[in-house]
């Protein structure tokens, strides 16, 4: 069995899939089953730290579209991401591995303020890092969260875990004909306007040449499988 090929990642971990079969909230047996595959990458030796997205929880759009305000949907949004961070940080410390909330927004009598030095000594502490809050901005996503986030801590790769196996030519719960890429550059992505990242994140991805794979989270052992590069994913690099 290969070891892993990455020294340190950071897993964006799709709100929604923590659903599982609800129609919104958290599923804690999703999150135990998520939970005991990152310890498992944590004992291949891999420093991991996890973006959690907020889709099962609140999304800013969604309250936009529906005539509300879209700053406050949004930070509605990013506290979802926190409740989603705390939920698997009692997970993963459950299983023996310490793990820490750092929040861009601050809520001190909930987690830690993330700062990049702070991170770094968690790290070097051997801890699992769970970062919510996304970019703590409105009018961005987790996505971009998840790239800022590798950017900053030298990540090797971004690996997103989401609903679908990989990047299609369209949406592929929408376009029952598409087909999925093996490889695409971030600059194919951008100018295909594949959707399964927002353009934002794709191109701080770019900028600071950081692959990114995307797989789907709900397949049992996919996180451990991309990490030794095995498995259905897209590989977006170059
Ligand atoms: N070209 C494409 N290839 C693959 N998926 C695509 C494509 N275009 C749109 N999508 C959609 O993008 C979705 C993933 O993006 P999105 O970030 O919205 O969800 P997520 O990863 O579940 O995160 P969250 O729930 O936290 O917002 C997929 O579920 C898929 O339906
Ligand atoms: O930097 C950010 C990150 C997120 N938001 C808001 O939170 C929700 C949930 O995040 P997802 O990326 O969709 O999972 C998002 O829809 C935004 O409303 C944000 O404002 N800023």
């Amino acid at each position: 069995m290969p070891e892993a090929l990455y020294r340190r990642v950071l897993l964006k971990l799709s709100g929604e899939a923590l659903m599982g079969d609800r129609t919104f909230g958290i599923d804690p047996k999703v999150v135990n089953r998520i939970a005991a595959e990152i310890v498992e990458a944590h004992r291949l030796g891999v420093e991991i730290a996890v973006v959690v997205g907020g889709g099962n929880i609140f999304r800013g759009v969604s309250v936009a579209a529906e005539g509300g305000d879209r700053t406050t949907g949004d930070y509605l949004g990013m506290l979802g991401t926190v409740m989603n961070a705390l939920a698997l940080r009692s997970a993963v410390d459950r299983l023996g591995v310490p793990a820490v909330v750092l929040s861009a927004i601050a809520i001190p009598a909930l987690c830690e303020t993330f700062t990049q030095r702070g991170a770094m000594t968690h790290f070097a502490e051997n801890k699992v890092l769970i970062f919510a809050g996304g970019t703590g901005n409105p009018f961005f996503t987790t996505d971009s969260g998840a790239a800022l986030r590798a950017a900053e801590m030298g990540c090797d790769a971004l690996l997103k875990g989401t609903q679908v196996d990989g990047v299609y030519t369209a949406d592929p719960k929408k376009d029952p004909t598409a087909t999925r890429y093996e490889q695409l550059t971030h600059q194919e992505v951008l100018a295909k306007n594949l959707q399964v990242m927002d353009a934002a994140a794709i191109a701080l991805a770019r900028d600071n040449r950081i692959p990114v794979i995307v797989f789907s989270v709900h397949e049992s052992g996919s996180f451990v499988d991309v990490l030794r590069g095995r498995g259905r994913s897209t590989t977006i690099a170059g």
